[in-house]
């Protein structure tokens, strides 16, 4: 039986207010400055074009692009929007039939990293593991069809376009084709994990004291997010060398693109060659945003760990090797520090030398 009830929900949608539940300290709200200007441009990346890898390469660090030239017809992105705003609409005592089951993530709740915060955030999500019939029958009994059709081809572009994308991303480290498919995630995409996570941001009455999605990292190999045209939210976290102090970037929507977030398993996979991206979402005042986000991991039972030749002999892999469900379990407890724990300390030839 689903484990939540009526009385633990807030419908936000038709708040008049923010109630303290939901009101974030401004010390988390604005531990760094919000940035939009040029200089933090976001990368926009033609993958269909030659030079994609290298480009690809150049936003290592910042681990975050838009991918153009995708090949995820516009009309699917369309629909599959439609869709999700047709299911967050729903009446909250509706979406609560479909709260996840014990054993299972699918279903209806507050977003999953809500566990590791003292505040509750301003969004609602729903979680879709697999096939998505079980839970879209529980919303509408005698309608899902349309929903789930178009779930299916959307899981199907999506697992096609991770697999583009997480090759191109090797090819810009040097791999070359063999290598890349003894590695392990690339022989093992057809086995892949992957989990569609629908995000619904209401407008909110004081968005200056509300968080839609608080900062995190995400934990798999990639996220490839469609995001609804009109309405700016996503932020990343811009540290890196040549981008300034630290501060929020602007990830705004940008028509036909998709934004492609590096996660921690490809840091770790990548020997720390490419950065997974410390993101947040803020909301709006006007526009109930929504925005779709695909996560694509290795099988259950592959580890992942630092390709072999992108590790220093001198220093060896940066990190230990795990599966994803490990990882997920790590995080489960450590949050933030998930990634500095499965971090190995490097040793030089020297200090081997001296052992
Ligand atoms: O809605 C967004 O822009 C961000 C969503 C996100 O970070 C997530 O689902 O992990
Ligand atoms: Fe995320």
């Amino acid at each position: 039986m689903p484990s939540l009830s009526h009385d633990h929900y807030f419908d936000l949608s038709s708040a008049l207010h923010v109630p303290d539940s939901h009101t974030w300290p401004t010390s988390s709200l604005h531990d760094h400055p919000t940035a939009t200007g040029e200089a933090d441009a976001i990368p926009i990346i033609d993958i269909s074009g030659p030079n994609a890898a290298s480009l690809i390469a150049a936003c290592r660090s910042c681990g975050v692009f838009y991918a153009t030239g995708h090949g995820v017809p516009a009309r699917l992105l369309h629909d599959v929007e439609l869709q999700v705003r047709r299911l967050f609409s729903l009446p909250l005592h509706r979406k609560l039939l479909a709260a996840p089951c014990s054993g299972s993530v699918s279903g209806y709740g507050r977003p999953p990293l809500s566990s590791f915060f003292p505040k509750l955030m301003w969004s609602e999500g729903f979680t879709l593991s697999g096939d998505p019939l079980p839970v879209a029958s529980k919303l509408w009994p005698h309608d899902y069809s349309r929903f789930c059709e178009l779930i299916e081809e959307y899981y199907k572009e999506m697992k096609k376009l991770a697999e583009r994308l997480i090759k191109l991303m090797l090819l810009s480290l040097g791999l070359d084709e063999d290598e890349m498919d003894r590695v392990g995630p690339v022989k093992e995409l057809l086995r892949a994990t992957d989990v569609l996570q629908l995000n619904s941001y209401p407008a909110c009455p004081d968005p200056e004291r509300a968080m839609g999605m608080a900062a995190h990292t995400d934990s798999a190999l990639l996220t490839i997010l469609h995001q609804s045209d009109g309405t700016d939210g996503l932020q990343v976290l811009r540290d890196g060398e040549g981008s300034g102090p630290a501060h929020w970037a602007g990830v705004p929507p940008l028509p036909g693109a998709l934004v492609i977030i590096v996660g921690d398993l490809f840091q770790i996979l990548s020997n720390g060659r490419f950065q997974s991206s410390r993101h947040r979402a803020a909301v709006s005042r006007a526009d109930h945003r929504v925005s779709i986000a695909y996560f694509i991991g290795p099988p259950e039972d592959v580890k992942i760990g630092p390709v072999g030749s992108l590790v220093d002999q001198g220093r060896g892999p940066e990190y230990r090797p795990v599966t994803w469900p490990e990882y997920l379990g790590i995080r489960a407890h450590l949050f933030d520090s998930a990634l500095a724990s499965v971090t190995l300390c490097g040793m030089t030839e020297d200090a081997e030398k001296n052992d």
